[in-house]
């Protein structure tokens, strides 16, 4: 087993769209190719990006990533039983790198990480989702992952109604449940904003035939308490789906006074970026295991190796794995919940092109999306991405 090469550049994610936090005029994203050589002289050229969100990492990768794992040694990167070993990689590129402030390096490694995974499976000559069912699930795949559709953002001179259409569109889709964006009034008095809300909320209900347990809504991370609070006391006779990211995501102990004053879901996780930070919030953010909703997306967060260890954190504080829906509508998380048996995950059907967005024959029917069977994470059925991580030469 042998890294031959690889090669990194960044890609345009950029668009007119807002949430309640930042704006996606300038997002940028990191891909990269990992080519390795297996058994028998067997090359595999693998694949990798890092989710919206967060920013390229070129410095990160370029200065500390890309050499520890083109340097990495044969022993380090192979597992007892000669195939390609993602977490022998991880521990290579990690070397000399401290605990705590994960920052974004966590990002960097996750692109790294989703390329590892890629060309694992491409080696093996299976998609990822059956080789993560062989190895971490008794072969026990899902059929299908339950999808919903993530959208609801802000747009200049976007109204009532066009967002009514948009929702309108992935009902149209073969999507039940969809997600938009609140809280995007900055400036605004809380009561104006408030009503300005449920006006947006109200009118997406009403298309969804009064069904409030069809639709999500997404704060990323705007209110303070006292706003989440007032949010919370409207919302919660709507019997809303989740209520996601009300609160900043690291502050664990207003979670936790929330919860004991909002009953139905919560939904958080997207902006924690490792175990440690995921464990936090288990431990001190009040959140249910019986309804709570947790949203950790494997690309940001040091990718599937660490991941891993997130969900064996979880099943030992009496989590299961149905409780996550993992952030960021990619083609890897969709994997990751077949293979693993996870609630879900999430999809964006007009937002984050071409890196959100599943295989091109696979619809989605009742909310529920199959899997390619072409090895690897399945980005070879997925055109206009494989067009950008094919300018990598
Ligand atoms: O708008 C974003 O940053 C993405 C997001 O929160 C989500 O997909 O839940
Ligand atoms: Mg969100």
């Amino acid at each position: 087993m042998r890294i031959v090469s690889v090669k990194q550049g960044t890609a345009p994610i950029a668009s007119a769209i807002a949430n309640a936090y930042i704006d996606f005029s300038k997002m940028t994203a990191s891909i990269v190719a990992v080519t390795v050589e297996g058994e028998g002289g067997k090359q595999a050229t693998g694949y990798g990006f890092n989710s919206n969100g967060r920013y390229a990492q070129p410095g990160l990768l370029a200065e500390r990533f890309i050499p520890r794992l083109v340097e990495a040694t044969e022993a380090q990167i192979t597992r007892p039983d000669g195939k390609l070993s993602p977490a022998g990689a991880w521990n290579a590129v990690m070397k000399n790198e401290k605990p705590g402030g994960h920052g974004e390096r966590s990002v960097a490694v996750g692109v790294l990480d989703m390329a590892l995974w890629d060309a694992a499976a491409k080696l093996d000559g299976v998609p990822l989702w059956k080789l993560l069912a062989d190895r971490f699930n008794n072969g026990a795949a899902d059929p299908a992952a339950w999808v919903y559709a993530a959208g609801g953002y802000y747009y200049p001179g976007k109204g009532v109604d066009q967002l009514v259409e948009e929702m309108k569109r992935y009902l149209g889709m073969g999507y039940s449940t969809v997600k938009m964006k609140i809280g995007g009034a900055p400036g605004t008095p809380l009561k104006e904003a408030l009503a300005e809300d449920m006006a947006r909320i109200e009118a997406v209900v009403k298309l969804l035939g009064g069904d409030g347990s069809k639709l999500a809504v997404d704060v990323n991370g705007r209110f303070g308490l006292h706003a989440a609070l007032t949010y919370a006391a409207a919302l919660a006779p709507m019997g809303l789906r989740w209520y996601e990211e009300p609160l900043d995501p690291l502050d664990y102990s207003t979670h936790a006074t929330l919860a004991e004053h909002y009953a139905p879901p919560i939904a958080t996780g997207e902006n924690l970026f490792s175990m440690q930070d995921a464990r936090n919030l288990i431990r001190h953010g009040g959140l249910r295991p019986d309804r709570d909703i947790l949203q950790f997306d494997p690309a940001l967060s040091y990718g599937l190796v660490e991941y891993l260890r997130t969900l064996d954190m979880l099943a030992l504080h009496g989590w299961s794995r149905r409780r996550c829906v993992p952030h960021g509508g990619h083609q890897f998380a969709l994997n990751i919940a077949v293979g693993l048996g996870l609630g879900g995950n999430e999809s964006y059907p007009e937002v984050f092109h071409p890196f959100g967005g599943f295989a091109d024959d696979v619809p989605v029917r009742d909310s529920k999306v199959a899997m390619p069977t072409i090895p690897g994470i399945g980005f070879e059925a997925k055109n206009e991405l494989f067009a950008v991580f094919k300018t990598l030469g």
